[in-house]
């Protein structure tokens, strides 16, 4: 079996939303695939009423096919500081035409304000390693995970689009998704990341600099972190870019003279191309002269993150079967 389920952006492409098919009769939530997590969790009939501004719930007690998992629960907090808790049901989940029959679903009591927030989104999908699971006391494995030994080959993929509806595929590649080949880069899953280096960069028509980063690709991260080194050398060739302390981030003109980033898979000379526009991310103001940038630095962090930002620009195949991860223009 596969899998083909479009995937929609919200304001400013700051996450992408797609559909899942919960329980029996099927509950239709929109979620938030995350490949730097591996947790399933919902907005519930079980999350506290305060916090609930406008999503979509999950009600088990409204499907014939959930099971409550007794003295199970899961408690998660993410890189942006936005947090949930709550308990564990298994239940048929279906994405776009693939079903897994009994599937870890975390069902949220509570969630952090940034959540409530956001009333678009109904839960997270995580598509991380398992291992960073967070159910006790038996972690759970992802939706990916448990449908992989099904899946006519062992991947999925992520074409996210800039201000237009993608698609996230499951157990097999769309030769008519990308342009060009498939340029691979090894991955190492020890953190429970899909972690992989890249191998350097270059600005607009500029000359390629070859540096080695730790790198991972995280479809639920909205920017591209990199080492500030590179993240100064980018800006220094945008008129009009500074540091805004106020903000915590470079921000520049949002007037479509933005050089293009174009960053290095493999030694093969593979590059991939992020157009300037996707780097003026988003109006700090209502002036809309200055926007945020797109490119930003992942100090502190330990590896760079590519978001959505670099991967709206790419067709990336996350290959669990051969511990590697594709990019391909399109
Ligand atoms: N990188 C995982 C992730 C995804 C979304 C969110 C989020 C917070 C508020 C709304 O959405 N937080 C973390």
């Amino acid at each position: 079996p596969t899998g083909s389920a479009e995937t929609n952006p919200q304001e400013h492409d700051i996450e992408y939303l797609t559909p899942v098919s919960i329980g029996t009769p099927p509950q239709v939530l929109n979620l938030d695939f995350d490949t730097g997590s591996a947790d399933l969790w919902v907005f519930s009939s079980e999350t506290s009423k305060s916090a609930v501004n406008g999503q979509t719930i999950y009600d088990p007690a409204k499907s014939s096919t959930a099971k409550k998992m007794q003295g199970y629960s899961w408690q998660i907090a993410y890189g942006d500081d936005s947090s949930a808790r709550g308990d564990v049901y298994t239940d048929a989940v279906t994405i776009g035409g693939l079903t897994v029959s009994s599937q870890a679903v975390e069902v949220a009591k509570t969630v952090s304000d940034a959540f409530t927030s956001d009333s678009d989104l109904d839960g997270l999908l995580g598509l991380g390693f398992s291992t960073l699971n967070t159910v006790e006391p038996v972690q759970q494995k992802t939706f990916f995970e448990k449908a992989r030994p099904e899946l006519d080959a062992p991947v999925f993929t992520a074409d996210l689009r800039a201000g237009a509806p993608g698609h996230f595929n499951f157990g097999f590649i769309d030769p008519g998704a990308y342009t060009g080949n498939i340029t691979y880069a090894p991955v190492d899953n020890n953190i429970g990341w899909w972690v992989w280096t890249s191998s350097g960069y270059a600005v607009g028509s500029g000359a390629f600099t070859n540096t080695s980063s730790p790198s991972i690709t995280d479809t639920g991260a909205t920017l591209l972190l990199l080492p500030s080194s590179v993240v100064e050398d980018y800006y220094a060739q945008v008129t009009g870019s500074q540091y805004d302390h106020f903000l915590g981030g470079y921000t520049l003109p949002c007037n479509g003279s933005t050089p293009d980033f174009s960053f290095g898979v493999g030694d093969s000379g593979a590059t991939i191309t992020v157009p300037g526009r996707y780097i003026e991310y988003a109006p700090t103001s209502t002036s809309g002269k200055t926007c945020f940038g797109g490119i930003q630095a992942d100090d502190g962090i330990g590896f760079s993150i590519y978001g959505d930002i670099a991967l709206k620009a790419a067709f990336v195949v996350f290959d669990a079967g051969n511990m590697q991860l594709g990019w391909a223009s399109k």
